[in-house]
């Protein structure tokens, strides 16, 4: 195996492979001094694209997976790197990817996804709120905490994100117009645009997570996949869906929506009636804020509302201009 960092080595005993990735691996390590349990991702840095953007995607990765602080987001504990490899070590998620998972029992009973998919919005929620947009949601992204179905998740896989270019939007607009194209003005480029591919993929995620296969696929019919999904020409198999609610279908048609100005936003889904469950809300509010006392969902509700919003902060105090 490639030379792993002696700084890491020192402080962690890395062990088995437990999961695999396209970029990478994923092994399970023990903290030497207190034995506790981490997965390490070693990311091979030729994945990257072509040098110049990787190192700026890596950057941008790595600077985004340190700074979330969400419940449902992967959180790092530590962070090597060699001449040819990334080492992220994070926290042990037990239950594997989503993908295994739903694999495994064909489909998830509604409950079940119910429960995933108002964790998966919250957490995309939270990212939009701090102008990062995910666009890499998909089933291997999804981490499931433990074995159980009632269990939390967490977002994982920042590699194809995006930090809102606001900036570089509203410091064009300063300059004389005369030279832009339509497209800048338009919605081509605004930040709803932009934010709207997440909850396409989140359309795609809960439609896999309740039918247990994927809505555009080259198995169904003559059109290529990316025919399918740019007619949004999705198809919802009678046998796997008859025991599905029709407010849950609900959500999926109104995400499924090709157009990304009519398209549900995030915001509108956290409000559809299939998500104004209060023991599921209960029930992800005791997963994602642990510590409140009893008071569940007030207590709950009063974390997501007040620190449950922002980036933590830099490693260095009075860190200098970010670099892009
Ligand atoms: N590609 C990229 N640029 N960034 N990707 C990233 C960014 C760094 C975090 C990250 C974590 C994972 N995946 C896991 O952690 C994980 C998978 C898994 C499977 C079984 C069990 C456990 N476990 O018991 O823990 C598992 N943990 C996949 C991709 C990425």
């Amino acid at each position: 195996q490639s030379s792993l960092p002696r700084d890491l080595q020192d402080k962690y005993l890395l062990t088995r492979r437990i999961g695999t990735g396209v970029c990478g691996e994923v092994r399970l390590a023990f903290e030497r001094s207190t034995c506790r349990k981490f997965a390490v991702k070693i990311i091979n840095k030729k994945n990257f694209q072509s040098e110049g953007t990787a190192t700026r995607n890596a950057k941008t990765e790595i600077d985004i997976l340190q700074r979330v602080d969400h419940p449902c987001l992967i959180k790092t504990e530590d962070f090597y790197q060699t001449e040819e490899s990334f080492y992220i070590v994070l926290e042990l998620m037990e239950g594997g990817e989503l993908f295994h998972r739903v694999k495994s029992k064909q489909q998830l009973n509604e409950s079940v996804a119910k429960l995933y998919f108002y964790q998966m919005l919250r957490a995309v929620e939270y990212l939009h709120s701090n102008g990062i947009i995910h666009r890499d949601l998909k089933p291997e992204n999804i981490l499931l905490s433990s074995q159980d179905d009632v269990c939390l998740i967490k977002v994982t896989d920042f590699n194809q994100s995006r930090i809102l270019e606001e900036a570089v939007l509203m410091r064009t607009l300063c300059g004389t117009p005369s030279y832009l194209a339509p497209e800048v003005f338009t919605h081509a480029s605004t930040t709803g645009y932009g934010l709207a591919v997440d909850a396409w993929s989140l359309g795609v995620l809960l439609f896999v997570c309740l039918g247990g296969y994927p809505p555009f696929h080259e198995s169904f019919g003559h059109q290529s996949v990316t025919d399918q999904i740019i007619r949004g020409e999705f198809t919802m198999v009678q046998s796997k869906w008859t025991s599905v609610s029709d407010q849950a279908k609900d959500v999926v048609r109104k995400l499924l929506v090709v157009d990304p100005m009519k398209r549900m936003s995030i915001e509108e889904a956290l409000q559809h009636p299939w998500l104004q469950d209060q023991k599921m809300l209960e029930t992800a509010h005791r997963l994602m804020y642990p510590s409140a006392e009893g008071g569940g969902a007030a207590a709950a509700m009063e974390a997501e509302s007040t620190s449950g919003r922002h980036l933590r902060k830099r490693g260095r105090e009075g860190d200098g201009e970010e670099q892009h």
